[in-house]
């Protein structure tokens, strides 16, 4: 079993540890590393993984680095490690979004295995969804631990190119939070229409999550499924018509290209 180290116990490293121990990974083989204790002394109480204030001590500790720490600090912390650990046989995984290979590898050297992956936060129940694309210096063992752990958190898929990850960004990464938002406006209409906060989020998140399960457990396609509950001239019809009235494809299209775009704009902005 190869040792993992985790630079930065923040939300998505979390989310992935997390999924990883649930799925039977050896929690004696993890460490996190992040400066402030609270979250890391958390996760090493709950799940058992050993915890450092120090990355450079999780980094000589693992075979695999996933480095999940806000974009802006990837660089220096690539450069810390490259310059006071022995990388040569090291895989780096990083999740943050908007820093290319190229920039990790002008920190860590062309021929280090560095994978980009870019996970979501359902990863800690084991529901994520993660695209990867790797750089030329990955080898065999390298992808095949990569598939076992993200497919011990959710669904994988490789993609073509690396421009791609902000294409995947745009829908599954920050996707979680567009479903949030949807639900936090539903239960806020709920809420005003009497019910208590706690039962208008039972009422909108049951209807998720069996709207989601419809989604996965038919054939049909989605717009299939919303016709079936819309009837002409009903009560769904009407609600659909202020979608309709309100842009509702476009808003969401151009939120998603805002995504998108700030994710190339991160990249420049590192470069
Ligand atoms: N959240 C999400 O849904 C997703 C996030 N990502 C990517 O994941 C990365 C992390 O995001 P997220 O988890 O949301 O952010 P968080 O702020 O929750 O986590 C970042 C963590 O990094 C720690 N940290 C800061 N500096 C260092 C350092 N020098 N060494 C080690 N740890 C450090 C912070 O510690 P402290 O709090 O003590 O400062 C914090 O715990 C980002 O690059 C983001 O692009 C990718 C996909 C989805
Ligand atoms: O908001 C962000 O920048 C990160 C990347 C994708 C999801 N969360």
């Amino acid at each position: 079993m190869k040792k993992v180290a985790f630079i930065g116990a923040g939300n998505m490293n979390s989310s992935i540890l997390v999924g990883m121990v649930n799925q039977g990974f050896n929690a004696n083989d993890i460490m996190v590393s992040n400066p402030s204790a609270p979250k890391r002394e958390a996760l090493a109480q709950q799940y058992g993984v050993q915890q450092s204030e120090d990355n450079i001590v999780a980094a000589n500790f693992a075979d695999v680095i996933v480095l999940g720490v806000k974009p802006h600090f990837i660089r220096q912390v690539c450069r810390e490690i490259a310059a006071q650990v022995d990388i040569s046989n090291k895989c780096f995984i990083s999740v943050a979004a908007g820093i290319s290979l190229a920039q990790m590898q002008s920190e860590l050297g062309d021929s280090t295995a560095i994978i980009r992956c870019m996970p979501n936060t359902p990863s800690q129940l084991g529901i994520g969804m993660t695209g990867v694309f790797a750089n030329s210096a990955i080898k065999a063992d390298d992808e095949a631990f990569t598939n076992s752990l993200l497919n011990g958190i959710g669904k994988v898929l490789w993609l073509q190119s690396e421009a791609e990850i902000d294409d995947l960004l745009a829908v599954s990464a920050s996707g979680p939070a567009y479903f949030f938002a949807f639900m936090e406006a539903m239960q806020t209409k709920a809420m005003e229409f009497g019910f208590s906060e706690q039962v208008a989020r039972e009422l909108v998140q049951q209807t998720a999550v069996g709207a989601a399960q419809m989604v996965i457990q038919n054939t049909d396609s989605i717009s299939t499924l919303r016709e079936n509950v819309t009837s002409k001239g009903g009560t769904t019809q009407a609600a659909l018509n202020v979608f309709a009235n309100g842009n509702l494809i476009s808003l969401v299209g151009d939120s998603m290209e805002a995504a998108k775009q700030r994710s190339i704009e991160i990249t420049e902005s590192n470069n």
